[in-house]
């Protein structure tokens, strides 16, 4: 007879067809269970399984706006509300042209484990829309934020649902969504959203939160192998908010970053990546990375993004997007002696990939666990909220290093507590799910 997670799987397939991304970011957490219910038959007989895996409630409507042509433009929205029992729905918004419900469901799912793994009390949700705001003037973008906060608002509040930036999705969209939600609402309701504007609510090192995050975990694990970032090559994919301060930390500890991407390619630059010309390009001109090459002379741009992974280095962190790096490309890190690769995307790692990288014993760290300083310090913003305070970027700083050493602490542990030492996906995957799932039980079936 097959086991409870393989029956639980099958289901998920059959009821969400033609969602290949929820199901391979389902497949993962499962497969990692097997060995949790051995020792804990009370979470089939209450149904867990079937219940985390299914979500509270999804969101799916229409965002009408009109283009600088006078033309009416019409994109889908989408909010899934995945599992609220540790607190809000927590979760980014995406506006990228892949977004559809198989997308928004894997991150959504992945969240709730992240989340749970922080220790601050945040549920799991995701959203986005299939917008593309790319080569969009500010003024489409406004009025595609406004559209789109028209209906989200009836689903969100400080208390129930907050959600936040992610891919397209950064501080002047999150200004434009504050802005129409407190118009409606009548009411600063300062909670609803993270990774607000500094002078209206937000908090100092969110924008820095998730890259930082990333390179403490990376840290961390070097450190409980007597190593460290100082001079290491490192190779960062993507060029938007986490591949940006994951790149400023690397270069503060020592580390030299010598390549980052977008969907156009990458660049390599032998000397280290200057990153004050990327923040110039990607913040500010909201251009191409094919045009740091017109400033560094020494760099070169090869129109391929997968083909980062080529690149001789000590250290890769995928900050890009899920399934960026293949079986092909790890190979590639494994033959160059790489010795971590840290996840900064949502699952960016096929999951052929993952397997070759764990064979080889390269450190591997998950996107719920490696990434997940973004979201803790959206929490540490909705606490300053509420509190009607605003702490030093110092304070906020520390405590996201805190919570990073802690999570490697409590998968490390758990990978080991599970007959799995140095296996930090099954570390994470069982952490995640323990926490959530004990409070699924104490609060029935709902
Ligand atoms: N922003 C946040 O706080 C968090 C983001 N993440 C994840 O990190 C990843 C990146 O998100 P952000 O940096 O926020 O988005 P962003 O929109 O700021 O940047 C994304 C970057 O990836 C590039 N890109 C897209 N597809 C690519 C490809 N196939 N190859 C190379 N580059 C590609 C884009 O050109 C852009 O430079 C996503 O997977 C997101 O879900 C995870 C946790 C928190
Ligand atoms: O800060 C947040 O709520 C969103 C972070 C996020 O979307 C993620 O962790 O993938």
């Amino acid at each position: 007879m097959i086991n409870y997670p393989s029956r639980v799987f099958e289901k998920v397939v059959s009821r969400n067809p033609n969602e290949p991304e929820f199901h391979q970011a389902v497949k993962e957490v499962l497969e990692s269970l097997e060995v949790v219910f051995d020792k804990h038959p009370e979470y089939e007989e209450l149904g867990i399984l079937e219940r985390i895996v299914e979500p509270e409630r999804q969101i799916m409507f229409r965002v009408p706006w009109v283009d600088d042509n006078g033309d009416v433009q019409v994109n889908r929205g989408f909010r899934i509300e995945f599992n609220s029992v540790l607190g809000p729905y927590k979760g980014g918004l995406r506006f990228h042209p892949s977004v559809y419900d198989g997308i928004i469901k894997f991150l959504g799912f992945e969240q709730i484990f992240k989340n749970a793994l922080t220790g601050r009390p945040i549920g799991g949700g995701k959203g986005g829309s299939d917008f593309n705001p790319k080569g969009k003037s500010d003024g489409e973008v406004m009025r595609f934020c406004q559209s789109f906060m028209t209906e989200l608002c009836r689903h969100i509040g400080p208390n129930t649902d907050v959600p936040a930036g992610d891919i397209g999705v950064g501080g002047r969209e999150i200004g434009y969504m504050f802005g129409q939600y407190k118009r409606i609402k009548n009411s600063f309701d300062a909670g609803v959203l993270t990774g607000k504007g500094l002078g209206w609510g937000g908090s100092l090192a969110r924008t820095e939160a998730t890259g930082y995050g990333l390179v403490y975990i990376v840290e961390e694990m070097l450190k409980d192998n007597a190593d460290s970032f100082a001079d290491k090559t490192v190779v960062i994919s993507g060029s938007g908010n986490v591949s940006i301060y994951a790149t400023e930390k690397v270069q503060q500890l020592g580390g030299k970053v010598v390549a980052v991407s977008d969907s156009g390619g990458y660049v390599y630059d032998p000397e280290g990546i200057k990153l004050d010309t990327v923040k110039r390009i990607k913040e500010v001109e909201r251009g191409r990375i094919k045009e740091y090459v017109k400033e560094h002379p020494f760099a070169e741009f090869v129109a391929d993004s997968s083909a980062i992974w080529m690149i001789d280095c000590d250290i890769a962190l995928p900050c890009a997007t899920q399934n960026e790096l293949d079986g092909e490309s790890a190979k590639s890190l494994v033959a160059n002696d790489v010795i971590v690769v840290g996840e900064g995307a949502n699952m960016p790692c096929t999951p052929e990939a993952v397997e070759i990288l764990q064979e080889s014993k390269i450190g591997f760290i998950p996107g719920k666990a490696a990434n997940a300083g973004g979201v803790a310090t959206s929490a540490l913003e909705m606490t300053q909220n509420a509190m009607w305070d605003s702490w030093s970027f110092e304070k906020v700083d520390a405590k996201l290093e805190k919570i990073m050493v802690d999570i490697y602490k409590i998968i490390s542990t758990t990978a080991k507590e599970y007959g799995k030492p140095g296996d930090l996906v099954a570390g994470a995957n069982i952490a995640g799910f323990l926490k959530v799932a004990n409070a699924m039980i104490n609060q029935g079936v709902v």
